[in-house]
């Protein structure tokens, strides 16, 4: 059962999360917000390679197969990699909001040990928004999508302006994105679309 600090409890004024009217189909595969991303980014040969899809509502799915890359003790996942899988599942999240947003702060449980070569199963939603603050959990499975769950969290999420990657990010790898014209304009559509 997962602690969930006071932290991480939406406020009395909270609201339900509305999706996106251009939010992606259900079903539909969400790609990489950024190819060098550790936890989605197809260029990054140790990254996570995680793969969300769409669900209904606020919701979505995820897969994230353990390799040798991500080992703590001996042939088991490293709980910061886990916890990573579950940061990028919920950060995707807000892509079904087509809010721009970071961790503020993120719970986890671990609740079984994860073997290297394990497809983890990841399900996560927004649960409420209060103002910037955006609130989702997400549960990852084992031996399949209703497996038994191996970890789970909870988040909040705070919604930024682009300006936070702008400002913040190392200026080599924000030239280079800007530069990538999907990114430009995955930007522009966070700017029109807020
Ligand atoms: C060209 C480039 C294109 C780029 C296209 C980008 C694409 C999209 C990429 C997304 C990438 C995803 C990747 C995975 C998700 C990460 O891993 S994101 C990386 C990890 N997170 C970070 O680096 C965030 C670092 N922290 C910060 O920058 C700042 O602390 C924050 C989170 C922006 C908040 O600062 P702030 O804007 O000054 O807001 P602040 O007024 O302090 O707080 C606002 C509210 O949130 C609450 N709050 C803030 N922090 C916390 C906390 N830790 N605990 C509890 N409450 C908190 C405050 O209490 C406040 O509440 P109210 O008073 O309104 O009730």
């Amino acid at each position: 059962m997962s602690g969930g600090s006071a932290a991480l409890q939406p406020p009395a004024d909270a609201v339900k999360p509305v999706r996106h009217a251009d939010a992606p189909a259900p079903g539909e595969l969400l790609g990489a917000h950024y190819s060098q991303c550790f936890g989605c980014g197809g260029e990054q040969p140790h990254g996570l390679h995680l793969e969300a899809r769409a669900g209904e509502g606020v919701s979505l799915t995820a897969e994230f197969t353990v390799q040798s890359a991500h080992q703590g003790a001996p042939g088991l996942a490293h709980g910061g990699v886990l916890t990573t899988a579950l940061d990028e599942t919920l950060g995707s999240l807000n892509w079904l909001l087509r809010t721009v947003a970071v961790t503020g702060r993120l719970e986890t449980d671990f609740a079984r040990p994860v073997p290297v070569g394990t497809t983890l199963y990841l399900s996560a939603e927004v649960t409420a928004v209060a103002g910037r603050k955006i609130y989702s959990s997400a549960v990852g499975r084992i031996d399949g999508p209703d497996g038994p769950v191996a970890v789970r969290a909870d988040a909040l999420f705070i919604e930024v302006k682009v300006d936070h990657f702008i400002d913040h990010g190392r200026q080599e790898e924000i030239r280079a994105a800007m530069n990538d014209p999907d990114q430009i304009r995955r930007a522009r559509a966070f700017e029109v679309n807020p």
